[in-house]
């Protein structure tokens, strides 16, 4: 039964009259992003990560939700991997918390060890990325960010037809940008009735260290050509850089003025 009132999204939602979704009542979340890519490996993982770690800087109350199941990286990305989530009473689950507190739930904390693979089927995964919203013991967010898995498969399905996402972040590197792989995903969100606040280029340049040039192997006019036929607002290019590297992997905790800068610009349109 639709519970609208406790619905993240109730003042932006087109699906009131088929909507299913059971909110949780011990949940209070303000706003639900997922973080979407045409394919695999362009970057969508790091950039959650790195958005969850701005907006918590910025004083808000975040939350990741990794729904790739099959291929989870958030708990690495967080430093997080040696962690497990409990679930005192066998229903609701609690998540882990990174020591800024930033809440993580991905199926990496409830394995045994991480490199046991998932073996399921299309219908388990679903059932699995609905309790991770449903129940999961999130309580506050001002953000709860969703990283899916690459592509338009069935946890994308799941996603935008089950939770209450208030829009699509879309994550791309240059030479995919104007591709029909991103072109799909767009496409699969606009079907589903979803809003799609924009793109993410990742590692759009990189930088000289010794003279600072930037450095762009793809020239972006068509991209701009391909963001206009698409209707798509670009809302940062990141660069491929050491430094996003040792954040993510290496937990160091302190952003240069320049990427908080381009994460800053990309959160304000995301607000
Ligand atoms: N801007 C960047 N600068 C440097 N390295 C990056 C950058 N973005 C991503 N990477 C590296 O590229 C690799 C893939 O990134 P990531 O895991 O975030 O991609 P993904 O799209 O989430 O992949 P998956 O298909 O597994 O979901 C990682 O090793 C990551 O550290």
């Amino acid at each position: 039964m639709s519970n609208c009132n406790s619905c993240p999204s109730k003042n932006s939602c087109k699906s009131q009259a088929t909507c299913n979704i059971e909110n949780n009542p011990n949940n209070k979340i303000k706003k639900i992003i997922a973080v979407m890519s045409g394919k695999g490996g362009v970057g969508k993982s790091t950039v959650t990560s790195l958005l969850a770690k701005q907006l918590n800087k910025m004083g808000y109350k975040v939350g990741i939700l990794d729904s790739d199941i099959t291929g989870p990286s958030i708990p690495r990305l967080m430093g997080l991997e040696n962690e497990r989530a409990i679930s005192p009473n066998g229903v609701d689950i609690y998540p882990v918390e990174t020591k800024d507190k930033i809440k993580t739930m991905s199926v990496n904390f409830m394995v045994d060890k991480e490199n046991q693979p998932i073996v399921w089927k299309g219908p388990l995964v679903g059932k699995t990325v609905k309790q991770f919203y449903k129940d999961v013991m999130w309580g506050e967010l001002d953000y709860l960010l969703i990283d899916m898995p690459p592509g338009t498969g069935d946890v994308a399905l799941t996603v935008m037809q089950s939770i209450p996402i208030s829009g699509i972040v879309m994550v791309s590197v240059p030479q995919d940008m104007i591709s029909m792989i991103v072109a799909k995903a767009v496409n699969m969100a606009k079907m589903l009735n979803v809003n799609v606040i924009g793109v993410v280029e990742n590692m759009s340049y990189i930088q000289c260290p010794d003279c600072d040039k930037k450095i762009k192997l793809f020239e972006g006019e068509e991209t701009n050509k391909f963001l206009d036929e698409m209707n798509l607002k670009l809302l940062g290019e990141l660069p491929m850089t050491k430094e996003i590297v040792n954040i993510t992997h290496n937990g160091v905790e302190e952003i240069s003025n320049e990427l908080s800068e381009t994460l800053n610009n990309i959160i304000d349109q995301i607000k």
